[in-house]
Order: C-alpha cells, then structure tokens, then sequence
C-alpha cells in the first residue's frame, strides 16, 4: 500500500486522484479547505479529506503532491517542512521554481510535473523534471510512480514550460477544436450527442495513429487528402483561415508566464 497525499483537490488534483483510484494499491489523504464538494467526491471515490495542513502530515504521506494554485504553492510548502525527509513532493504547480520549492524543503527529493486532466483516465501525458541531485533510486521510484497516469516526458526545467502548454493547456485547445466539430454535424442535421461522440472518436483514433506510427502529422494528412478529392479543400480553407497559425499562437500567448 503506498500512501498518497494530495494537497489541493480542484481540477488536477481531482483528476490526478480519479486516476490513482484505479489502482487498489493506492491509499489516497487529501487536504483541502472544507468544501462540500469535495467531501461528496470522497465519498464517491473513498480517499480521505483534511482541512488543515497539520493533520494531513499527521497521516505521513509517502508521496505528496502539490495541486493548489501557484500562487500560494510556495507558502503551502514552507508548512510542511516538518514532514520526515523521506517523503517525496511532486508540485504541479505552473511556473514555480525547482529552486524555490527546495529552499522550503531543503531536505526532501521535490519534483516538478505538469500533468493534463486526462490522467483522470490514466491516459495523462505528465511533463517530468528531476534534478540530478536526486538519487536515482527515488528517480526511478518516482518515474514509476507517474507512470501509472500516463506518458511521462522527462525534460529539463528550461523545457518544461513549453512542455507544459503544448501538454497540459492542450486538452483545452483540443476541446475547442472537438466543440467546433461537434457544431459542423449539428449545422449538418446530426443529434448534438452524436455529433460530440463522432468527433472525439475521430481525434482519439487520428492522435492514436499519429502516436503509434510516428509518421510525422503532414505524412499522414497526405494520405487522407486524395488527388482532387474533398479532404484537400478543407485543408485548403483551413490554410485560408490561418488554423494552423492560430494554434501556434495560442500556444506561445498561454506560454508566456
Ligand atoms: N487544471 C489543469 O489542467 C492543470 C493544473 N495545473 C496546476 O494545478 C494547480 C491547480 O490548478 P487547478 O486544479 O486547475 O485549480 P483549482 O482552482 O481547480 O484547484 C485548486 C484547489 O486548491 C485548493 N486550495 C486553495 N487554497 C488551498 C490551501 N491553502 N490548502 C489546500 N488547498 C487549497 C482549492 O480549494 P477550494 O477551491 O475548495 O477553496 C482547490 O480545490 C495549479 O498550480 C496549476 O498550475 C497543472 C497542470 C494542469
Ligand atoms: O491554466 C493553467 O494555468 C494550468 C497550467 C496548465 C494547465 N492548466
């Protein structure tokens, strides 16, 4: 049984504990401000609340991860810098420091991550920063340990800003793409519920074959697009438009921090 604390359950913390339940093994603490929401999810899931950050570290977390919002990640780690030196942080905050976070915890091994909400179907793509000081042993255990939400990409603190847009502000951008699909059928004639369940199988399988194949994106849009054929006019009216750099401006505005 691993024991798993995690402070803040909002959105990524949610999402990061629906993904842990799958896994019997797992034994979730939480600390959040009461919130009746939260209590009713806990209920639904079976993890265990707190509300203050003193009874959380009374229940010794092997593994605590940081959910909160960034800005007050900082002050939640310098409360909890009586915990024993063998827990593992992981924050999961944007854009705080690997430093920073040490000079709270100067004595524990700290990671960085970025998740993304799909890892509440262990299906995450988590951006993963390690500094080499950690002893490889914990930076296996750890490597292991996200693994089970999904793809880790191991990167350098430089890149993990930039890894983090494209990995974890993406699912909202893919979500409007998905919104915008789903409006084409209805204006089509097609059931909105169908709509939505045609057009999130479509991306699924295209990132599925994108991701099997290796083939870059423009190789296999090429062979969607027949000679004179339909597909092509749409890329066309898609280049019309400026989709493409629509999506790399939306990602370079969400990556200035
Ligand atoms: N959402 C995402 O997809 C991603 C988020 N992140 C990071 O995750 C963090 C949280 O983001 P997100 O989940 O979207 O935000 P939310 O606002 O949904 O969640 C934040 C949670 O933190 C709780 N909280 C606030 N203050 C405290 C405190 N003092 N002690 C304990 N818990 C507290 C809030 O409680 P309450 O509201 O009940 O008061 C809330 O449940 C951020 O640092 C963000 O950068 C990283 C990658 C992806
Ligand atoms: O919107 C945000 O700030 C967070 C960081 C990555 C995804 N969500």
């Amino acid at each position: 049984m691993t024991k798993i604390g995690i402070i803040g359950v909002g959105h990524m913390g949610s999402a990061i504990i629906k993904g842990l339940k799958k896994n019997p093994n797992n034994k979730i603490i939480t600390e959040n401000p009461v919130n009746p929401c939260v209590d009713k999810l806990a209920k639904e899931l079976d993890f265990e609340v707190t509300n203050t950050i003193l009874d959380f570290m009374s229940k010794r977390p092997e593994i605590i991860i940081l959910t909160t919002p960034a800005p007050i990640t900082l002050k939640i780690a310098e409360e909890l810098k009586n915990i024993s030196k063998d827990t593992i942080i992981i924050s999961a905050a944007a854009g705080i420091s690997y430093l920073d976070l040490k000079k709270q915890l100067p004595n524990n091994a700290i990671a960085r991550i970025i998740p993304n909400t799909p890892v509440a179907i262990n299906a995450g793509t988590i951006g993963l920063f390690l500094s080499s000081d950690i002893d490889q042993n914990i930076q296996t255990k750890i490597h292991d340990f996200l693994a089970q939400l999904g793809d880790v990409i191991a990167v350098k603190e430089s890149q993990l800003s930039i890894v983090g847009t494209i990995g974890g502000c993406g699912p909202a951008f893919v979500d409007v793409f998905l919104d915008a699909l789903g409006d084409s059928g209805v204006l089509n004639g097609l059931p909105r519920e169908l709509a939505n369940e045609l057009a999130s199988s479509m991306v699924k399988g295209s990132a599925s074959l994108a991701y099997e194949s290796k083939l870059a994106p423009s190789l296999l849009r090429d062979q969607v697009c027949s000679p004179g054929g339909t597909t092509i006019k749409g890329v066309a009216s898609l280049e019309k438009n400026s989709f493409r750099h629509a999506v790399i401006d939306a990602v370079n505005a969400a990556n200035q921090n």
